[in-house]
Parts: C-alpha cells; structure tokens; sequence
C-alpha cells in the first residue's frame, strides 16, 4: 500500500497504457481500484469513486479524501462485483483516451447545477448553458449525439438513447413538446413527461457504451423561440424552416404545419447542442426524411442516425399517444399494423405492383373494421383510415411500382375514435379516451 499523494501523480499515465497497448481499450488484469480497508468500502462504490475522479477535470481535489490505492488484478474480485467494476473502469480508461482538458477550463470554479435525481445527468434549460456545456468537448474531440424527444419516454426513445450512447462520448438527450409542430386543435397539453434514471443506470453498468447520457436539453418556449413564439396557423409569420414537397405529403396533408415545426425546431436544437450525430426513430418515418433532406441541403455537418421502431409483442408500434387508448381500442389498434405487414407480405412474394400490394393491405383494414362494426356498440371500435401508402424512401412520393433496386416505404394512418357506450368501470386510457391517430409503417429494403 502506498500513500494517495505518492501514488496520485502516477494513476493518469498508467491508466492511459492500455490504451495504447491495446485498441479495445478494456484489460480486465490492467484496472485500478480505489480501496480504503479501514472503512470496508464496496467495490462498486470504490469503483464509481474512481470513475467520478478521473472523469471529473478536477479529479485530483476529488479523490483527496481516499487515504490509500491499491493495484489488483480483476481477477482477484469477488465474481459478481468483478463485471460491474470492470465496466466501469473500462468507461473512465475510455474517457482518458482524450487529452486532458486545458487547465483554464479545468480549474474554472463550478456553479450547483440540476440534475436529474439520483444520477449525474445536468438539465441545462438555457441555450447559454448548453453552449457552456458544450465548449470543452469540441475542444476534447468528444463526441456529442443528440437524441430529440418531447418527453414521454418509452422503449422507442431508449433504443435511441442506447444507439447514441454506444456511438458517442456524450448523449444530450433533448426534451421539449414543440408547439409550433401541433395544430391549434392538437393533443399537446397532455403529454406526458417520464424520469431517465433507470436508463443511465443501465447505461453505465453496459461496457459496449462509449459514453452516458451526459445531458437532458429542457428549454422554455421563450428560450426556443426569442423573437416571440410565431403562432401554429399556416399562415403564421416567423423564421421557419420548410422543407417541401416532403413536408406536404402523408402526415404533412392531415398536419400542414407539422413538419415546418419539426424542421424549425430541430434546425435550432441542432444548432444550439451542435451535435456529430442525431438520433430519430424509424417509426415517424417521413420524419426522417425531411431530416435528412434538411441535414443534406443545408449542409449541416451531421450524421442522421434511424433507429428501427420499437413495437409491443402483438406488433403495434410504440408511441406515447397509445396510453389514450384504453383496454378496448388497444387490442384493435394492431390493426393498422397487420395492415402493412400484409401488403409487406406481397412484396416479399415478388409482387411490385402498387394495386396489388396496397390491396393487401386495404382488405385487412375494411375486413377489421366490418367484424368491428358487427359488435354492440359497447364492445365495438369504430376508426378511420387516413392513408395507407406506397412510396420511394428517399423522397416519400407514391409510386406505381417499387424500384427493387431502391425498395419502398409502406405507411399508414389510422384514427381510433373514442369508444361508443363506454361501461361503467371501463378502462378508456388516459385523459377519457380521446380520438388517438396512429402511424406506423414498413421498409421494404431493397431486393436487387
Ligand atoms: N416506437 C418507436 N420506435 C423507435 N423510435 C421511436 C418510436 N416512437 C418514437 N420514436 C422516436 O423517438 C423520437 C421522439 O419521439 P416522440 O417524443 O415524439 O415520441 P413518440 O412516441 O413518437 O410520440 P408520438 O407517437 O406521440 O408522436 C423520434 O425520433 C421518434 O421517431
Ligand atoms: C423530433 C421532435 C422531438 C421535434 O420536436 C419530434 O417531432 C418527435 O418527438 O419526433
Ligand atoms: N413523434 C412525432 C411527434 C408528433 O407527432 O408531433
């Protein structure tokens, strides 16, 4: 045992030759572990000691109070602690693969932030404390992914957040219920807003991840939009991003200004938290387009990831508007699901005729509703079918005939109206059981 200020100055370069002996950066028989035997201090807390100390830019006066080091193989652990340790060990070696932080940065005194409770996830609320935030790791090479979302979290969003976390040094997850994306007579108000605990805990004992969720971005409106928020009408006068003809098709007919607020909006969070890599879901697909022809034609220098759709083992696709649906609504809310996977069917049969496949899906969806519409009115569930679509994935226009060479997006919108005669006790979802719009759609991948 040696003393911690013998050993201090000693920790950074041999935690650093791994790195450089090996590329995986992770040998379980090369980590270093903080043990204090007087106080009898459990490994994984010695562990997360250590990481907060050497991630940390003032790591030197945060490990001050731990009186002794110890160098231990991994192996010598107790088995179960052994995993959990050596991940974490494996993420702080990771972060020292960079060059330390220049000292003015390191030594500026910190104010109390907010965090999400019980992890070490900053919620930065402004645009000054997210460039703040920011600045360091542009100057450290890190990277930042970012992953947009307007809070409801669910599986979906935390496939997303997992992606990023596996590709980036830091993930900023932003959580803001645009208005200027919703109607004046949309569901905005109830939105839901859910906790990322869980998931940086899991995130932080998963050795695959290059980085955590360092950030959640929660901005006011006003901070979004300084010169007064524009109004949600058409015809609303501001500083827009547009991206036509993509954001008038499908979802763009039943929604007009959805997709100038979804392009306003990330435009500015992109540009605000200026990340290396954005995260959208493959289920708000037309989304994803307009992304892309956004990132593209504005040449903002940043990799659009799609992360497929996260679904619920009958198939239907997760959403934060399914909580409105209620026990009844729910089990024929796959309908539009089994819809695509119909027409989907088709083409993998070698069918490429756009009569042929959407007819597939067209029967499911009036078959569905007629056996619907053969119930009591207080077993039944009514919907309605906004579209259902055939188109090219890079431009989402209908089309005559899939390209095999290009494939093709099958996409649909369904309504569930509100139930009829609801029972006394009845479970109607949230908020009584408003009409819920579903998407969800298919990507027909290439197939020459
Ligand atoms: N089921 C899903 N699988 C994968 N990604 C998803 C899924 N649902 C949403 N996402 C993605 O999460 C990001 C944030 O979406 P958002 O916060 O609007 O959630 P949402 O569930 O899509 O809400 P809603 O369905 O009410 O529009 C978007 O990129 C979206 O595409
Ligand atoms: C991308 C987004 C967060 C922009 O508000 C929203 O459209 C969403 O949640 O998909
Ligand atoms: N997931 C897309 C957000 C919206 O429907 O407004």
């Amino acid at each position: 045992m040696t003393s911690h200020s013998e050993i201090l100055p000693a920790l950074r370069p041999v935690l650093l030759a791994p790195i450089f002996i090996n590329r995986t950066y992770l040998q379980p028989y090369s980590c270093f572990i903080l043990k204090n035997p007087q106080q009898k201090v459990s490994w994984l807390l010695l562990a997360y000691s250590l990481r907060a100390a050497i991630e940390s830019p003032r790591w030197l006066l945060m490990v001050q109070n731990i009186p002794y080091f110890v160098y231990l193989r991994a192996d010598n652990m107790p088995s179960k602690a052994s995993a959990r340790v050596t991940t974490m060990i494996s993420l702080a070696i990771r972060r020292l693969a960079a060059p330390p932080l220049p000292r003015t940065i390191a030594s500026t005194k910190r104010a109390p932030r907010e965090t999400i409770p019980a992890t070490p996830i900053k919620v930065l609320r402004t645009v000054d404390a997210v460039r703040k935030w920011r600045k360091p790791h542009v100057l450290d090479h890190r990277i930042v992914g970012l992953v947009p979302t307007m809070g409801a979290l669910h599986e979906g969003h935390l496939s997303l957040i997992r992606a990023a976390a596996r590709e980036s040094h830091h993930v900023v997850v932003s959580i803001y219920v645009n208005p200027a994306q919703f109607g004046i007579k949309e569901d905005l108000a109830s939105y839901p807003v859910t906790s990322l605990a869980e998931l940086d805990r899991e995130l932080a004992d998963d050795g695959g991840n290059l980085g955590r969720i360092s950030a959640v971005f929660a901005p006011t409106t006003s901070e979004m939009y300084p010169s007064g928020f524009p109004g949600q009408e058409v015809d609303s006068k501001g500083s827009f991003v547009v991206m036509t003809p993509v954001s008038e098709l499908l979802e763009g007919r039943t929604r007009p200004t959805f997709f100038r607020g979804v392009a306003t909006v990330c435009m500015k969070l992109f540009n605000i938290v200026q990340p290396e890599k954005v995260y959208f879901g493959q289920k708000d697909v037309q989304q994803t387009v307009v992304i892309r022809n956004m990132v593209r034609d504005f040449m903002l220098p940043i990799d659009v990831v799609v992360g497929p759709t996260s679904r619920e083992p009958d198939g239907l696709a997760l959403s934060s508007r399914n909580v409105y649906l209620g026990k009844r609504r729910r089990k024929v809310a796959t309908v539009l699901n089994r819809a695509l996977r119909a027409a989907e069917e088709q083409y993998l049969n070698g069918v490429l005729d756009r009569e042929t496949i959407l007819k597939a899906a067209n029967s499911v969806a009036v078959d569905t509703l007629n056996e619907q519409m053969a119930l009591d009115p207080h077993e039944r569930v009514k919907y309605e079918v906004d579209y259902i679509s055939l188109a090219d994935p890079s431009t989402m226009q209908e089309v005559t005939e899939v390209d095999p060479k290009a494939g093709g997006i099958l996409s649909g919108a369904v309504k569930m109206l509100p139930v009829e005669s609801p029972q006394s006790g009845e479970d109607l979802g949230h908020s009584g059981g408003p009409a819920v719009r579903l998407i969800d759609n298919i990507v027909l991948k290439p197939s020459a």
